[in-house]
């Protein structure tokens, strides 16, 4: 097992009405072993988006643990130091959200480069694999030192898909991470998660196309309002009467 969810629930107090609480997830509990591919489904508004931003810690959770097995031991995401969370995003932890979230000033080949330098690989060599893995999405090439700022939604996705997944992170979050991509394209990413990542990667996604879930989880966990419904082998998920 590599992460362990006990009992995680996330509430959100909305100040413009007046303190009023929403339950974003209400205690939702399931783990999951090294080399799964666990796919997060639901209505919208169910928690998906929400379960992997509390695994991430980019939300705190209210209540609950998110144990999280790195190579130097455990820590618990929902209540370590910022530090620690910090210190394993990047070769352990990823997260690939649908846009890139700030949009530096920076270079597109170095958006994605960065953070393999952050890991301690060589500048050029970081550089010439973020090409290869933009090349492998069909970003232009005459893009690759322009600005994303100025980028389409999908080349922003492109970006910040190669950005997550550069650094070979052992536990990889997806959410919706080729939504904005046309068929050709989201293949070549899905592709690239097999051949680029090691096959120990585990990885949590979120994704609606019922296709892409039935190919590529091995279990599905159905979410609504907030609430886990059921953890189901792949083979036993059918979106009609589940989700
Ligand atoms: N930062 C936030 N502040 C207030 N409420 C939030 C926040 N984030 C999520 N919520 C609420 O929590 C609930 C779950 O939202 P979440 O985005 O996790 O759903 P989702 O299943 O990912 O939806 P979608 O499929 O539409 O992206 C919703 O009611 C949403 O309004």
């Amino acid at each position: 097992m590599i992460l362990d969810i006990d009992a995680v629930s996330k509430t959100f107090e909305m100040h413009v009405l007046d303190g009023k609480t929403v339950p974003g997830l209400a205690d939702v509990s399931f783990s999951v072993d090294e080399g799964e591919f666990v796919a997060i489904v639901g209505e919208s508004g169910s928690g998906k988006s929400s379960l992997l931003k509390c695994i991430h810690r980019t939300y705190e959770p209210t209540n609950g643990t998110v144990r999280f097995r790195t190579e130097d031991g455990e820590i618990d995401l929902a209540s370590c130091p910022d530090r620690d969370v910090l210190a394993v995003r990047g070769s352990e932890l990823g997260y690939a959200s649908q846009f890139l979230d700030e949009i530096p000033r920076v270079p597109a080949v170095d958006v994605v480069a960065r953070p393999m330098w952050e890991q301690g690989t060589d500048r050029e060599a970081a550089r010439e694999r973020a090409r290869e893995l933009l090349t492998a999405l069909s970003l232009p090439a005459d893009l690759f030192n322009a600005y994303p700022a100025t980028f389409s939604g999908g080349e922003r996705q492109r970006v910040n898909f190669a950005r997550a997944i550069g650094p070979q992170p052992r536990l990889l979050l997806l959410d919706e991470p080729t939504s904005a991509l046309d068929p050709e394209t989201r293949a070549s990413a899905l592709e690239l998660l097999d051949s680029y990542l090691p096959t120990s990667t585990t990885m949590i996604g979120v994704f609606h196309n019922y296709e892409v879930v039935r190919r590529i989880a091995d279990r599905v966990v159905v979410l609504a309002d907030a609430e886990l419904q059921r953890v189901v082998d792949v083979a036993d998920y059918n979106p009609e009467v589940l989700a």
